[in-house]
């Protein structure tokens, strides 16, 4: 079977599609590509769970990790969120997956910790809502994430890759793995996708084409 490869603009048209002609809620959406990242991140060889460091920005990409975080604290795994921006600032989802997160007592940092204390980094800072080059703090985190000795798993896509050309916008986290939602992305099949995505797993989230009206087709 092809696999189906999509851009920015049909994840996120598919996504609406899903959640307000289908009506699936958006934070089960988010459930479920976390319960997906969360799922690769603890089967997968690739990640040392001693101590996770999730860095979350404030859209939903953050709020999937937020998610991810409250999945792995769960299986009895240490970790802490970096929350990158004002909390009063995050998208709606994402300030509901804080006050979960907060019932657990997950640590959230919005200073940047000693990286050289985290076996594991999930990357949730951008995803495909990546609009411009990655500049000043943001840039900064990156470059941390990148010159930490610990493997990354990326959320959707590794921030800074872009999703629909493999262009690197300003940075980018060299991932380990990615978890991509629904549908592969036009930007992991380029060389800069296999060079910063790693090894990528497509997530089934229950998101419909609204084209052909059936589950993703593989
Ligand atoms: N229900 C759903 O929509 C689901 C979405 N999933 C996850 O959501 C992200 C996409 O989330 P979104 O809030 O649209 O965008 P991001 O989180 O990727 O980006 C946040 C925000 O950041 C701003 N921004 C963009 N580029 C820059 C930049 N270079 N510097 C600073 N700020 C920037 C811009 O305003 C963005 O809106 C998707 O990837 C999934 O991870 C769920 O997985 C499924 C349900
Ligand atoms: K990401």
């Amino acid at each position: 079977m092809a696999t189906t490869y999509i851009t920015a603009a049909q994840s996120q048209a598919f996504d609406a599609y899903t959640m307000n002609q289908i009506g699936i809620p958006s934070m089960v959406l988010m459930e479920r590509a976390a319960l997906a990242v969360a799922h690769q991140i603890v089967n997968s060889t690739s990640f040392d769970l001693n101590n996770v460091l999730v860095v979350a920005g404030t859209g939903n990409n953050g709020g999937d990790g937020v998610a991810v975080a409250r999945l792995l604290h769960l299986n009895h795994i240490p970790v802490t969120i970096w929350l990158l921006g004002n909390r009063d600032h995050a998208s709606e989802q994402t300030q509901q997956q804080l006050t979960i997160a907060d019932h657990y007592n997950i640590p959230v940092i919005a200073d940047q910790p000693d990286m050289a204390n985290y076996t594991t980094v999930v990357d949730a800072i951008f995803g495909v809502g990546l609009s411009r080059d990655i500049t000043g703090k943001f840039a900064d985190v990156v470059d941390a994430i990148n010159a930490a000795k610990a493997n990354v798993m990326a959320i959707d896509m590794p921030t800074g890759l872009g999703t629909d050309d493999g262009q690197i916008m300003g940075t980018v986290v060299e991932a380990t793995e990615t978890v991509t939602m629904s549908y592969n992305k036009l930007g992991l099949a380029t060389d800069n996708g296999r060079r910063f995505g790693g090894i990528v797993t497509v997530a089934d989230i229950g998101i419909y084409d609204p084209a052909t009206l059936t589950e993703r087709k593989s």
